[in-house]
């Protein structure tokens, strides 16, 4: 049986007819102060007791009483003697006839019973009356806030024990799928680790829910049925994962018909669309789809709103910046789009760019900035809103690298982060999209794979920037060949024989001129975003062979057969070079765990690494 999807609400329709359809109550219980960090307060908290709950010095010196001292100047220094005054240290009591302290530095101790001041004292001066921090009765923290730690030393030091505070939300997440396991267990044939009930569990935890991960359920309705109406009877709020699409084995929406009443089958969101909202038993329950960007996605956007609500408390807003969009966006009309996008401060503006949908979703997902959300296609230059998943610091302190890929450079990327402090953003393309994208100020360095001349590198860059102000910075060098799953091959066709016509050939997509050149070749030819991608397709046996590196078929456990050795270097300006990452850039190359891991791989040589190539002034002598 397959499910009809209806019409779809914009996201915030849908989370509207959500909370007008549940009541949420939540209970109040008292939790002892030390232990309410993030907790939201049930009612306003008055102070029992004032602070500090006594007239305490403000200063280590002497107490007074400010009558004694009058008249005491430079010239004529006053003496106190005996009961006229008492040596006092900040937080103690004043005593009672006294009623002003003077700091030791302006006391000239004469011995134990005798000191002499040379100004007067003001009455009241550097004492804290009882209560000036806290006065008894005085509210301290109004009724539904989250607390933080200061709030915890403020309710303490009002002399509150205990908090009134909301019971968290019990959140029932339960995952489903008769192929996922989980994450723990060695993968049998067809099955898929269940990793989304962690990540739900950790954003709930966040949000101040307290999720409760159930067992599996597989996909047979009656069982379905059975762990949502015990999760309903028994939680605030309930979330099941995934099963909400139009799949033959999709049972969450016809079981939640049953249930209960079905508020909301598919919003207008992409990713996130088929989701399904229900109330069974009075509680709200909400089947989440299955693909990781979409199920995370849809979490905030319905289960934060029902914990906000809970709390009766307003959602804090993503941070938003306003970004240049170095790439058109293309969506299809009807539904808005999350387009996840990676961003960067290029030449003092703040540009982004679409990361890849072949980065593969979940990896997408942590790479890319944040997103915009938009429902119409957007052209190149434009400025727009970018809603941020990073901090605007660290944004406003990375480096985009865009063309050749290498799995080096991620480790070269780590020790910068480790390094500098600074994140390296990388999206893999062709050498001469990498070469143009830099050229347009669309990143700071440029990866160019390159084994020809260096004359005709030179005038590859000049032609896409005149101007001087280049530099190339000696990378690694890498053995390039051909990679091919280990044994036989599915049609018997030796790695040598890669044209063969009946071989699926998987090329990278930063190889310039690999593209199928005839449509009789497209059947036959996959296009990858980065190697280990490619070597990964191989060995999963959706290609036969490509062109790669001895590493990547290492690391993906394939045959390897050498043809040439390829350079990859780093296009950078010379300010940049100079004045941002050029050093940090060359120490990370430079150091010994780079070395480490280029061997454990192999094929590579990094002789001269971080050495200055080629520069737009001509070949720089004693460099090479
Ligand atoms: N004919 C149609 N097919 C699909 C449609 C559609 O409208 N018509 N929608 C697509 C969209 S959009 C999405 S999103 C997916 C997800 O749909 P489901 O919610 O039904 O998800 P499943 O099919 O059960 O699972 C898909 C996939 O997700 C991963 N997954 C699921 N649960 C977990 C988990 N707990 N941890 C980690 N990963 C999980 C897993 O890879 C599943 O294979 O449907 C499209 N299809
Ligand atoms: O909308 Mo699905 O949620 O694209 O992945």
């Amino acid at each position: 049986m397959h499910n009809q999807i209806r019409e779809e609400p914009l996201i915030e329709e849908a989370v509207h007819i959500l909370l007008q359809a549940v009541t949420l109550q939540p209970d109040v219980e008292n939790v002892r102060v030390k232990e309410a960090l993030g907790r939201v307060t049930a009612e306003p908290i008055f102070a029992k007791r004032s602070m500090p709950p006594f007239p305490a010095a403000a200063m280590d010196g002497i107490a007074v009483n400010a009558r004694d001292t009058y008249g005491a100047t430079e010239e004529s220094p006053l003496r106190l003697h005996g009961d006229q005054f008492v040596f006092i240290n900040t937080g103690d009591p004043v005593p009672r006839r006294t009623n002003a302290v003077v700091m030791i530095e302006k006391v000239h101790v004469v011995d134990s019973h005798t000191v002499e001041i040379t100004e007067p004292a003001v009455p009241w001066k550097h004492v804290r009356h009882t209560g000036e921090d806290i006065a008894k009765g005085e509210m301290l923290i109004s009724a539904c806030q989250s607390l933080r730690p200061a709030d915890l030393g403020v309710l303490l030091a009002g002399g509150i024990q205990k908090v009134p505070v909301w019971h968290k939300p019990r959140v029932a997440v339960i995952p489903t799928g008769s192929e996922m396991v989980p994450p723990e267990q060695e993968l049998a044939g067809g099955e898929l680790p269940e990793f989304n009930s962690a990540v739900f569990e950790a954003y709930l935890k966040e949000w101040g829910a307290e999720p409760n991960v159930e067992q599996i359920v597989p996909d047979e309705p009656a069982s379905l049925a059975k762990a949502v109406r015990q999760a309903a009877q028994t939680h605030d709020i309930v979330i099941i994962n995934a099963g909400s699409s139009a799949g033959s084995k999709d049972f969450t929406p016809r079981v939640l018909k049953e249930l209960g009443t079905v508020l909301v089958h598919g919003v207008a969101a992409r990713p996130g669309k088929p989701v399904v909202l229900a109330v069974v038993d009075g509680t709200p329950v909400l089947g989440l789809p299955g693909y990781p960007v979409s199920a995370y996605l849809s979490l905030e956007w319905f289960a934060l709103p029902l914990i906000r609500a809970w709390y009766n408390q307003p959602i804090a807003e993503r941070e938003t910046i306003h970004v240049q969009l170095t790439h058109p966006v293309q969506v299809k009309s009807g539904a808005e789009h999350f387009v996840r996008m990676r961003a960067g401060k290029v030449g003092g503006q703040m540009k982004a760019a679409p990361v890849s949908k072949g980065a593969g979703a979940t990896l997408s997902l942590i790479r890319s900035d944040g997103w915009l959300r938009t429902s119409s296609g957007i052209r190149a230059g434009e400025q727009v809103p970018f809603v941020l998943s990073r901090s605007q610091n660290e944004l406003q302190h990375q480096w985009l690298l865009t063309g050749n890929d290498d799995p080096l450079l991620d480790v070269w990327g780590s020790l910068l982060k480790q390094r500098s402090g600074r994140r390296l953003s990388r999206e893999s393309t062709s050498r001469s999209e990498g070469i143009r994208a830099w050229a347009r100020g669309e990143c700071h360095v440029a990866c160019i794979l390159w084994s020809g001349e260096d004359e005709e590198l030179s005038s590859l860059v000049a032609q896409e920037k005149p101007v001087q102000d280049w530099l190339l910075l000696k990378g690694f060098q890498r053995q390039q060949g051909w990679m091919k799953a280990g044994g036989y091959s599915r049609n018997g066709a030796g790695v040598r024989d890669a044209h063969h016509k009946d071989q699926t050939w998987v090329y990278v997509a930063d190889v310039d001129g690999n593209e199928p050149k005839q449509a009789s070749e497209s059947d036959r030819r996959l296009k990858l975003p980065s190697l280990l991608k490619a070597a990964a397709a191989i060995a999963g046996g959706t290609a036969d062979v490509g062109i790669g590196t001895q590493a990547a078929a290492k690391l993906a456990g394939l045959d390897f057969v050498p043809l040439y050795p390829a350079r990859l270097d780093l296009l950078m300006t010379v300010s940049f070079y100079e004045k941002e990452g050029g050093r940090a850039m060359v120490e990370a190359f430079q150091s010994p765990g780079l070395n480490k891991r280029a061997m454990e791989w192999g094929g590579y040589n990094l002789n001269d690494v971080g050495s200055i190539l080629l520069s737009g002034r001509g070949w720089e002598p004693g460099n090479r």
